[in-house]
């Protein structure tokens, strides 16, 4: 590649300093959603933005392919008989489920509620499904709409009350160690998503006072954002047989004996868009992964006035040739708008690699490739051209990778004492790593003290352990290291 030349550099401070602005200024400029419509935490996707998220949907039926999980589709509607069934359950979700009790004038005979999630929807048909130990593992999965009324601040993707694209997997299994198992499939699958998503993450496993409601215990894979506030983007529950005695769901056993199931749920949401948006972006805007960009590359032809040569056919043939090679490919070739425009808006948008052509290239027979995350620009000849934009494409996705991983690294700090951790939450956010006696008195007193949440002790369990440490809050000896963030 001839004359690489910096053209612009990496800016990240509006980024970095005026994050929530930023973010939802991106919102609206990249066309992801439209906030406006009438009802709080509820918002319109808008094409580009749907296309993202549709990218990111496949990525998760392709997992759930891989390892046997079937797509079922529920109603979004739970009768209340069902849904309080599970002591903790009802008690956790209680506060924020969203009730239907009329059509027209008439009171409906039975209250129903919108799913919050779906385990009470799910399990009295589990009751009816499995039966016997040959039906298990029973591994089921769907994408849909859930409704949580969240009382805290509302932000697009983040903090929504209608979770538009909820991810849910929920398996059965005949023992606790096959759950286990599943728990472990299930971090295989995230980690798939999270590297096509070029997203370094950290797996905690919840304390006790923060699982999610009837679980045993709750794992959550946290990014941290621009503002240093850690934001969950996907969580894994075991449920043991707590739903199981709740619904009673049942298999005979090999022996003919009848046992209660073990079961497992993961959930992802939308929240992966807005942790591409946040990881990835600088001030110019959203980058895109290249796996999801809804376009791949954008062809901006720059034709020239008095020049004999024609850009816009050149434009076009290159365009084909690069559609024909699997590229999601787009020409801008908007009559009425100047080239530094068409970049402002292909950069705002994050397209990962955009191609410029002029009379010079047409002449030359080659193109001008401009990379959306380091600004580079360089020459390609137009031999060479479907090779170089797959090996642009590839650098670029490795580069978001190793950027994002710079970023998590340098904000997770361990340190001994509170004094120290308060310190860093004042001068500089992230995680902060505390050594912990791990009891809960101690934990959230720390989480007040700090005025952070505690993510809980690294997962899996074995590296949370630590020797000869005091712990931060009450100086008898640490059997973990704790984690602490500002969260979403
Ligand atoms: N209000 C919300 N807006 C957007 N995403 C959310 C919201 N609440 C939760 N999520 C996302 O949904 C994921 C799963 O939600 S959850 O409550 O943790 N887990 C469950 O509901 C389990 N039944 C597994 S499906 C979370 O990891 C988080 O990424
Ligand atoms: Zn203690």
């Amino acid at each position: 590649m001839e004359n690489v030349n910096k053209v612009t550099e990496v800016k990240r401070e509006r980024w970095m300093n005026e994050f929530s602005e930023w973010y939802n200024e991106m919102i609206e400029l990249a066309e992801i959603q439209d906030k406006r419509y009438p009802v709080k935490g509820m918002n319109v996707w808008l094409p580009y933005g749907l296309r993202i998220m549709r990218n990111i949907e496949n990525l998760i039926h392709m997992e759930m392919v891989r390892t046997g999980h079937n797509e079922v589709l529920f109603p979004a509607l739970i009768p209340e008989s069902e849904f309080e069934r599970e002591a903790e359950h009802i008690a956790g979700f209680h506060g924020e489920v969203l009730w239907v009790t009329h059509a027209g004038e008439r009171p409906l005979d039975v209250k129903l509620i919108l799913r919050p999630t779906s385990e009470t929807a799910m399990y009295p048909m589990f009751n009816l499904w499995i039966r016997s130990h040959a039906d298990l593992p029973f591994k089921i999965y769907q994408i849909v709409n859930v409704y949580r009324y969240e009382t805290k601040h509302t932000r697009p993707l983040i903090r929504v009350r209608e979770i538009s694209r909820f991810f849910e997997s929920h398996t059965a299994h005949d023992s606790f160690e096959d759950a286990e198992r599943q728990i472990r499939e299930d971090l295989e699958i995230f980690d798939n998503l999270a590297k096509n998503l070029a997203l370094p993450y950290i797996v905690s496993k919840r304390p006790d006072w923060d699982k999610f409601p009837g679980a045993f215990y709750s794992l959550g894979a946290e990014v941290i954002m621009p503002d240093g506030r850690t934001l969950q983007i996907g969580t894994m529950h075991h449920y043991k047989q707590n739903f199981a005695k709740a619904y009673e769901i049942t298999y005979e056993t090999e022996e003919g004996t009848h046992e209660y199931v073990h079961q497992t749920t993961f959930g992802m949401s939308e929240r992966l868009v807005a942790a591409i948006m946040g990881v990835h972006g600088d001030d110019s805007g959203l980058v895109l992964p290249p796996t999801i960009a809804p376009v791949q590359v954008v062809v901006i032809p720059i034709p020239m006035k008095e020049s004999p040569y024609d850009v816009n056919a050149y434009a076009k043939e290159i365009a084909e040739e690069l559609k024909t090679a699997g590229l999601r490919i787009h020409v801008d070739d908007r009559e009425d708008v100047r080239p530094g425009r068409k970049f402002y808006d292909w950069e705002i948008k994050g397209v990962p690699l955009r191609i410029e052509v002029g009379p010079k290239d047409v002449e030359e027979n080659q193109a001008v490739f401009a990379r959306r995350d380091t600004f580079e620009k360089f020459t390609v000849k137009r031999e060479n051209l479907v090779e170089e934009a797959r090996k642009t494409l590839d650098a670029i996705i490795e580069n978001l990778y190793d950027r994002a991983r710079e970023f998590l690294e340098t904000h997770i700090k361990r340190v001994d004492t509170l004094e120290e951790a308060k310190k860093l939450f004042e001068d500089r956010r992230g995680v902060v790593e505390l050594p912990w006696c791990g009891e809960k008195g101690c934990g959230v007193e720390m989480e007040e003290i700090l005025d952070a949440s505690m993510l809980g002790i690294p997962y899996p369990e074995e590296t949370a352990k630590i020797e000869g440490k005091k712990c931060a809050n009450c100086g008898k000896d640490a059997k973990y290291v704790a984690r602490f963030a500002r969260t979403y």
